[in-house]
């Protein structure tokens, strides 16, 4: 790309420069599996700063970008370069980096907070949550929208447009209009980093993108620039995001499996599903589970706590009743399904337990320990864990690595 636009920006026949991906697809970002290789020995800065900004963003000639299909992490950093962006509607535009424990390490950090808002790009980066097309116009991330057969010609014009001064030649990193006044910018900092120990208590990688995004703003987007890359270098290297990796691969790689998907197997039945935990989490699983027919067991420590949990998943069903996706019939047969208990008996003949209690390693030991001594061997035992090492939970188990990691989004 470096190669390419040196030329276009020598070449006195190329007056504007659109970018666009291929076979609909912008870009899926940075090749993930270049980061097994570690950091490459260049200085910090010199992709996002010297060539990035200095040289496309800087430059003396603008960039449009010609969005359709996916535009996400890298691939959406360097669109954000670009003096415009056109996508079709149904493009998908996010930085989901810190899915991988890392940072946008490209700009993006910067440039999301001026193009939506500082509160939208911290929910875009903190929860890796892709926007559509025709969303990212609403938020000010896209400048039009048009069909896929457009959509070149249409960068085109407006790449022409902006040579002639027809239209205005932004530059992202420099807007200030999005960013609120700094006491407001400090409140908004302030909520993202209670709610990130909170969500993700035992990671640092969300807050450093906190850390990132509040220097950009308080010592200014070049001061944000270095410290993102300088912050991007040394979570690649972090075990969790070695582990997160790991995770993006080991998930497409069950679809893969040898001798195993192509052999015609099928699945086990499964019939009853214990959980321990009716917090918010296990109640909403059991939630889930009890909807599609699944007998369900809730463990609790105390009748105190195992109401609070029952009157979670009575409200959850109540809601899907107000909304029309349940009849007050079926309430109540899926609630029928649905056995609260104190202790293990019920949990011999269950076909999985989950268990979603506190983050604490010693509680989730104990329980796994317990477990073992309960329920058959051919029952499948998993964990709501987000962050734990899953051999550390089974380490009081007869078979450490029986212990499946699981989890639910909406
Ligand atoms: C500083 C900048 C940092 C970054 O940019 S980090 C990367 C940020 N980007 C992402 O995290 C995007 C990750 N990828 C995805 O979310 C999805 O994938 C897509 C939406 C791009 C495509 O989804 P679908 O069409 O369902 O295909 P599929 O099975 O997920 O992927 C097809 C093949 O493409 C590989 N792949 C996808 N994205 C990347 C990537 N960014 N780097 C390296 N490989 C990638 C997969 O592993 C798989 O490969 P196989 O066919 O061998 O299983």
């Amino acid at each position: 790309m470096k190669r390419d636009y040196e030329e276009a920006l020598r070449r006195s026949d190329v007056k504007a420069i659109v970018l666009t991906g291929a076979k609909g697809r912008f870009s899926g970002g940075f090749d993930i599996n270049a980061f097994q290789n570690g950091p490459k020995n260049e200085k910090p800065g010199s992709l996002s700063i010297d060539f990035l900004t200095d040289i496309v963003e800087d430059a003396q000639k603008p960039s449009v970008a010609a969005i359709d299909g996916i535009a996400l992490g890298g691939g959406l950093e360097v669109a954000m370069v670009c003096h415009a962006r056109v996508s079709t509607s149904s493009a998908q535009l996010g930085l989901p980096e810190l899915q991988l424990g890392i940072i946008p390490g490209m700009g993006g950090t910067q440039r999301l907070p001026r193009l939506v808002g500082l509160p939208k790009a911290l929910e875009m980066m903190l929860m890796s949550k892709s926007i559509k097309g025709v969303d990212a116009h609403r938020f000010g991330l896209i400048d039009a929208i048009v069909s896929a057969n457009e959509l070149i010609n249409t960068a085109c014009f407006w790449a022409l447009e902006i040579v002639e001064d027809k239209r205005p030649w932004f530059r992202s990193l420099h807007r200030t209009d999005k960013l609120p006044a700094l006491e407001e910018v400090k409140k908004i900092i302030n909520f993202a980093r209670v709610q990130a120990q909170k969500q993700s208590a035992n990671v640092q990688h969300p807050l450093v993108c906190i850390d990132v995004i509040d220097e950009g703003i308080i010592s200014g987007p070049r001061a944000g620039l270095m410290k993102e890359s300088l912050s991007a270098k040394m979570l690649e290297m972090s075990q969790t995001s070695k582990s997160l990796r790991h995770v993006f691969f080991a998930q497409r790689a069950t679809s893969k499996i040898p001798n195993i998907i192509n052999l015609g197997l099928t699945p086990r039945r499964i019939q009853k599903v214990a959980i321990v935990g009716g917090g918010l989490m296990g109640s909403g699983i059991a939630t889930a589970l009890i909807a599609n027919n699944f007998l369900v067991i809730l463990k609790e420590v105390n009748e105190h706590f195992l109401d609070a949990g029952i009157s979670r998943i009575k409200a959850n069903l109540q809601s899907f009743v107000k909304k029309g996706e349940m009849t007050k019939g079926d309430y109540e047969k899926k609630l029928s399904l649905l056995s609260g208990v104190l202790d293990y008996e019920q949990f011999r003949d269950a076909d999985v337990v989950i268990e979603a209690v506190l983050e604490d390693v010693s509680l989730k030991q104990k329980i796994f320990a317990d477990l073992d001594k309960y329920c058959h061997s051919n029952c499948i035992f998993a964990t709501n864990t987000s962050t734990i090492d899953l051999q550390l939970i089974g380490q009081k188990t007869s078979c450490q690595n029986r212990i499946a990691g699981a989890h639910f989004f909406r």
